[in-house]
């Protein structure tokens, strides 16, 4: 009746690894035990009017149904160990169930519901190793119960009886459905992201080194399987290490932002670019000749003269670009960089911001 949304076994273990999400325990459970206790108290109400309980029972029903949250949240909250203290919770949430079932004369839609729910919210608590736990407590307050009441036993639910425990079981379960279903999206969520960071570069915002090579190498593999045309540019930044030296790394990284950008921008569907290195990038673009791969190397090269820094306004910048197509000979993805890689050099050798097709004809040179 008291629980937040569940997790995996495996995710137990891990689950309060971090002090942030122990700490954190208290306050998730509190929603969940004032709702369940309270809705609970309504059944166990409906019951103690049938039976014609004394003012003790209706006490115990009213401590449990609206203080009893309100004092464990408090106890956690002001404990020098709130995850501790939430977990001693746990098990007197454990022990109050059990003690109502004798108390209501074993009714049994009521009786079977808290024992259910609550087994289910120790689980659901992803507490390693507290349903285990709560066993022992919740057989002794059982009996405690029993002894109490002289195990009085009158199973029989009434409609009113059901009618009052259809709350919690409703209300309660399509809660703590729904917040599982929320962890579940974040845990989504938190898994696209921890990709992301896994495939892009934060800098350029382009693929990774290591990604980009496994999606140009299957680009490659179609050259040959599909017998259809592939492309490879390799983009150096001219002078950066001046740009580095003469206005700091900031200044370099905001030119690697902005050349990123401006390669994003220009890049078709389907073309595969990522940062190769410091200041080199690297795209393949899939189903492109020479002509049209150049057409594109232009239009970026042109796009880079254009960056104004405002950490280095009076730099201006470049790029260099080797171009080589996908060919027989390429039989690995290294063949294929390894030509693209000659025509860049050849491109900075012949006085950079300018692009160098494999086997060596320069377009598009500014000088
Ligand atoms: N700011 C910044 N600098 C980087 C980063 N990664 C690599 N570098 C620096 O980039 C510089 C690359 O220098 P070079 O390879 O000599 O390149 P260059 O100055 O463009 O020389 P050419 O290619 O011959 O035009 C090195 O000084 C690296 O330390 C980065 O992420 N940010």
């Amino acid at each position: 009746m008291n629980t937040g949304p569940s997790g995996t076994e495996a995710a137990q273990a891990t689950v309060f690894s971090s002090p942030r999400a122990r700490a954190a325990l208290p306050r998730r459970i509190y929603r969940y035990r004032m709702l369940g206790m309270g809705l609970g108290a309504l059944a166990m109400a409906m019951v103690l009017w049938e039976l014609q309980a004394g003012p003790l029972r209706w006490i115990l029903c009213a401590l449990t149904g609206l203080a009893w949250p309100h004092l464990a949240y408090q106890l956690a909250k002001r404990s020098a160990d709130p995850f501790k203290a939430e977990q001693r919770n746990l098990l007197a949430d454990s022990a109050i169930a059990a003690f109502w079932v004798p108390l209501m004369h074993f009714n049994l839609l009521p009786s079977v519901l808290l024992l259910a729910l609550s087994a289910a919210d120790k689980v659901n608590s992803d507490v390693p190793g507290i349903f285990r736990r709560t066993l022992p407590v919740s057989v002794a307050a059982l009996l405690a119960g029993g002894l109490a009441t002289g195990f009085a036993f009158e199973p029989a639910s009434s409609t009113a009886v059901i009618l009052a425990c259809l709350p919690m079981l409703l209300i309660h379960t399509g809660l703590v459905s729904l917040g599982r279903q929320q962890l579940v999206r974040k845990v989504v969520q938190k898994n696209r992201e921890l990709d992301l960071l896994g495939r892009v570069d934060r800098v350029t915002g382009l693929a990774l080194r290591g990604h980009w090579e496994r999606d140009a190498a299957l680009a490659l593999h179609d050259v040959h399987a599909l017998d259809r045309p592939a492309t490879l540019l390799l983009i150096d930044v001219d002078g950066f290490k001046r740009v580095n030296d003469d206005s700091g790394h900031l200044a370099g990284d905001a030119l690697l932002r902005a050349a990123g950008a401006a390669l994003r921008t220009l890049l078709r569907p389907g073309d595969i670019a990522g940062r190769y290195g410091g200041d080199e990038f690297a795209v393949v673009c899939p189903a492109t000749g020479l002509e049209e791969a150049a057409r594109l190397a232009e239009a970026y090269r042109a796009a880079v003269e254009t960056i104004v820094l405002a950490e280095a306004p009076d730099h201006g910048h470049s790029v260099s670009i080797g171009i080589a197509l996908a060919g027989r000979g390429h039989a690995r993805i290294e063949d294929w960089i390894h030509e693209a890689d000659a025509a860049l050099y050849e491109a900075k050798r012949s006085g950079r911001n300018r692009l160098v097709l494999s086997p060596g004809e320069a377009l598009g040179a500014t000088g």
